[in-house]
């Protein structure tokens, strides 16, 4: 892969990716409500968690390998002083697997002292890593992320704090949600093609950035909106406001479909329209494109769920007689990610993953809703299962296109050899996973749902053409160079 990193351990789908929270507070320490939040976003990256925070003397950092609930202890968090910080999950794209790579990123220079986490993927990195060997920056590990926070540091040395960022994010090319901490004071930066999500929240007494909305519901506050793409968001170190300037802005987005199809928390709103109620309207479409008619409609847990209760609905209302059942039991103990080396294991870990209901399954015609279809181990294998448990006839109806292609743009999602469908047709996919029958849904149809133009999205994984400039891929539009905003703060 482009990224360099090894993904044969993955057990099945689309990996997750990271999440990034920062808050500033009025009177209280920043670790609890940092802690709380990166528990919310724990689904987007389970290899490391970390915090830094700021006191307004010195920075104070916490990282760990591992899961949340397992990296800090209670007297980590109280060492973690300070009213302002920033947080990280980590599923590694670029660079190693190690404490080395996790973050917050965090590095004390001439000018004050830097913080960073990221979410996404530098199409650029190696350029620049060399680029800046050769200024004397030394490197301590070898992912992207390093790379953007010598950068930063570098550019602090010549700027004030905006124009910093706004040189960085001239310099840096691919996906990018940053939380940044400069000294005491929070910053959030979406790339210019709004690639990877992140929000901002208001508290009682404060402000937070978070990759997803679902981690400001866990500290009971409100949505203000999302951040823009290529903006940069400066929280008041005090909580009391944020400032924004639009620093860098492009003709077309590249919004990663996939956030709203598998990667968010189904609670969360991007793109101001709550994720579950896409995945309905996902799931509503797929009747309209692709309904068959069966006995029972049954979602694959977890992400299957709300596609299948928007097509059930979609059906019921075409043929009250259609059945919506939950035929799947998971396994609250598997979690998405999983180590194994093996076809063989992957295989092994479906199976202790999701268990049939007989009574559900047994002398019916059954139509399996999931949400994606990577590798094709999932589906292969509950097609086997629902027959072993009785089923007549199992057809699949998928609420996403075939994804041909990899992402480079921070989702691991294997490389073209292992993805099922990227020298396959949709009948040679579903001979091979031995199902009755198998349809996808429509790109337009994504479009429609997703009230985005396809050249506002980033398509690349079911295209193989990249809104980037990718070495050996095709790419999908001009690649027009940053059309550089005003450096005065934005309306709010
Ligand atoms: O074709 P495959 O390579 O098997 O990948 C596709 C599966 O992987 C994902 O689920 P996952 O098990 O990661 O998580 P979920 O429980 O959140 O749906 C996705 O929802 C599909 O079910
Ligand atoms: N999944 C991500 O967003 C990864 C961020 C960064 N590229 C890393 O590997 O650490
Ligand atoms: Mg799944």
């Amino acid at each position: 892969m482009a990224n360099g990193r090894d993904d044969s351990h993955h057990i099945s789908g689309p990996t997750e990716k990271c999440g990034v929270v920062g808050v500033a507070l009025g009177d209280r320490d920043a670790a609890r409500p940092l802690y709380y939040s990166l528990y919310a976003l724990q689904h987007r990256g389970q290899e490391s968690a970390g915090i830094v925070t700021h006191d307004g003397f010195q920075q104070h950092s916490h990282v760990q390998m591992g899961l949340v609930g397992d990296a800090f202890s209670a007297s980590d968090l109280d060492g973690l002083n300070g009213q302002a910080g920033i947080g990280h999950v980590r599923y590694p794209t670029a660079g190693d697997v190690t404490k080395s790579c996790a973050q917050p990123f965090a590095v004390s220079f001439k000018s004050g002292s830097l913080g960073l986490a990221h979410n996404g993927n530098l199409v650029n990195a190696d350029e620049l890593r060399d680029e800046l060997e050769n200024f004397g920056h030394a490197f301590t590990s070898t992912g992207d992320t390093e790379v953007i926070a010598h950068d930063l540091a570098r550019n602090l040395l010549e700027e004030d704090l905006v124009r910093a960022v706004k040189r960085t994010m001239e310099r840096i090319h691919g996906s990018y949600a940053l939380t940044i901490m400069h000294d005491e004071t929070v910053l959030g930066v979406r790339d210019p093609e709004g690639n990877r999500p992140l929000c901002i929240g208001k508290l009682d007494d404060g402000y937070v950035l978070a990759s997803e909305s679902a981690a400001i519901d866990t500290l009971d506050g409100e949505l203000v909106r999302d951040v823009r793409p290529g903006e940069l968001v400066v929280l008041e170190p005090d909580g009391s406001g944020f400032d924004s300037y639009q620093l860098v802005e492009r003709e077309n987005t590249a919004h990663c479909f996939f956030e709203h199809i598998y990667f968010a928390r189904p609670d969360s709103v991007m793109n101001d329209t709550l994720v579950y109620e896409v995945r309905r309207g996902l799931g509503r479409k797929l009747w309209e494109e692709a309904g068959v008619d069966t006995d029972v409609v049954m979602p694959v847990p977890d992400s299957g769920r709300a596609f299948a209760s928007g097509y059930a609905e979609a059906a019921q209302e075409d043929d009250a007689s259609v059945e919506f059942a939950e035929g799947l039991m998971k396994n609250r103990y598997v979690g998405r990610t999983f180590i194994m080396p093996t076809q063989d294991e992957r295989e092994r870990a479906v199976r202790l993953k999701l268990n049939p209901i007989k009574s559900t399954v047994e002398g019916k015609s059954v139509t399996l809703i999931d949400d994606s279809i990577v590798r094709g181990t999932t589906s292969n294998q509950l097609v086997q299962l629902l027959r072993e448990a009785g089923a007549e006839e199992v057809h699949m109806r998928i609420g996403a296109p075939p994804i041909v292609a990899p992402c480079y743009m921070g989702i691991n999602m294997a490389t073209r050899e292992e993805l099922i469908a990227s020298d396959k047709s949709v009948d040679e996919v579903c001979d091979t996973i031995q199902a009755d029958s198998l349809s996808y849904l429509s790109i337009d149809a994504v479009s429609e749902v997703l009230e985005k133009s396809r050249s506002d999205l980033c398509l690349g994984c079911v295209t193989g053409e990249y809104p980037y400039d990718i070495d050996g891929e095709e790419t999908d539009r001009d690649i027009s160079r940053p059309v550089v905003g005003a450096d005065a703060p934005a309306d709010d």
